[in-house]
């Protein structure tokens, strides 16, 4: 059975490296993908890794039907064997529905990477709706670390290294961002809700809680 899988996970945990490997072995059994993606940090009509590998992918847009768009393909004598949609939190919530259509009505496989959650914690409306409608959710086996070792769950923005609380939902950018920069870090749960970034752990831990006791000599 065709099924719509969301792999879902914080930035920087390898969803991309995924798509891309599921990419490699689908087309090396001489199987062609149609491949999304939405404002990749390599530039438009890139699907890119941190790990280096790209390819050529369509760039979603706002308004964009994918059902249509794949229909579009096949009717004109494209070949479609499955589809990939990366930095699907970036959809909108009816493209996600599309998605699904195409599961059910083309019978085409769906596999859609995105992060779930936003630098407040909170669902993007398009990884809502993947959470409702996939057949399955797949969470990355390799765990992006918290700078305290534990599994990071959140996605934290940063400006000089502190993190940030107000601003627009969507801003693109990566984990290794310049000084003076929007960036991103990962965090586990506990250090996203105290605001803790490595950066501000590591200024506490430099500036001492006491006062140094001299000895009167
Ligand atoms: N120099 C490197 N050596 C080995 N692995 C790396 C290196 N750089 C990045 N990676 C791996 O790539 C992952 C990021 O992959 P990517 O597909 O770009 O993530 P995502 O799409 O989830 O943001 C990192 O978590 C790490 O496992
Ligand atoms: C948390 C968060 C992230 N983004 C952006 C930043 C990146 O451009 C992508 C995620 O890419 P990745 O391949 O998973 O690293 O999403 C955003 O716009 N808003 C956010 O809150």
């Amino acid at each position: 059975m065709p099924e719509l899988v969301f792999f879902s996970g914080t930035m920087d945990c390898g969803k991309s490296t995924l798509a891309l490997q599921i990419e490699h072995n689908r087309s090396a059994r001489g199987l062609q993908g149609m491949i999304y993606t939405r404002d990749d940090r390599a530039g438009r009509g890139k699907l890119s890794s941190r790990l280096g590998l790209v390819t050529e992918a369509v760039e979603a847009t706002d308004g964009m039907d994918f059902y249509a768009h794949i229909v579009a393909a096949l009717s004109s004598g494209g070949r479609v064997d499955y589809v990939i949609a990366d930095e699907a939190q970036f959809l909108a919530p009816d493209q996600i529905d599309q998605l699904a259509r195409v599961v059910d009505d083309l019978e085409l496989d769906v596999f859609a990477f995105g992060i779930s959650t936003d630098f407040r914690s909170k669902l993007f409306p398009g990884s809502q709706r993947l959470v409702e409608l996939a057949d399955r959710i797949e969470v990355l086996q390799v765990e992006a670390l918290c700078w305290c070792g534990a599994r990071a769950t959140h996605n934290a923005r940063t400006l000089d290294g502190q993190m940030v609380v107000e601003g627009a939902q969507v801003v693109i950018g990566d984990v290794h961002s310049a000084p003076a920069e929007v960036g991103y870090e990962v965090l586990c749960r506990r250090h996203h809700r105290r605001r803790q970034t490595s950066a501000s752990a590591h200024a506490a831990a430099l500036s001492p809680d006491v006062l140094p006791v001299y000895s009167a000599e």
